[in-house]
């Protein structure tokens, strides 16, 4: 098997709803998003998937999330921003390029705190 990882990071503000603490507060984040992607047939250049396919996929994604309160976005006007969250989103939207390749997105919220979402 191959595995491939493809790191890129966004800054957003955000607050947790029904969190009591200081995060129900409005605070932001420098978020920093793996992108993990997994199979075993390469093409005939030996690649899984280009890494410049697969950043340019995770950049549109997070250009969307960039710069933004992220309770406003239409996804998470009803789904609560926490990382697990954000995690699933970018997942999801990642797996309707590259399907059965896409393993898993962590997503970091500090140096020290993440979230990982996978099937
Ligand atoms: N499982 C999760 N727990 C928490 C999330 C989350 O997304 N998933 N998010 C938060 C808040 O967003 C908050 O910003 C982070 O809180 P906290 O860890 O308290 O942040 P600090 O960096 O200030 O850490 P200290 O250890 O308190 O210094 C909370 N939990
Ligand atoms: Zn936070």
């Amino acid at each position: 098997m191959y595995r491939l990882r493809v790191i890129d990071s966004f800054a957003s503000a955000h607050f947790l709803r029904n969190y009591e603490g200081k995060c129900e507060n409005l605070h932001g984040h420098n978020w920093r998003v793996e992108v993990y992607l997994e199979g075993d047939k390469l093409n005939e250049t030996g690649l899984l998937v280009d890494f410049k396919e697969i950043k340019k996929e995770l950049k549109k994604i997070l250009d969307e999330l960039d710069h933004i309160f992220l309770n406003e976005h239409e996804y998470f006007k009803n789904v609560n921003p926490t990382s697990e969250n954000i995690a699933k989103y970018i997942y999801d939207k990642m797996k309707e390029k590259f399907e059965n390749l896409m393993k898993s997105v962590v997503v970091w919220e500090s140096d020290n705190a993440a979230a990982e979402y996978f099937e």
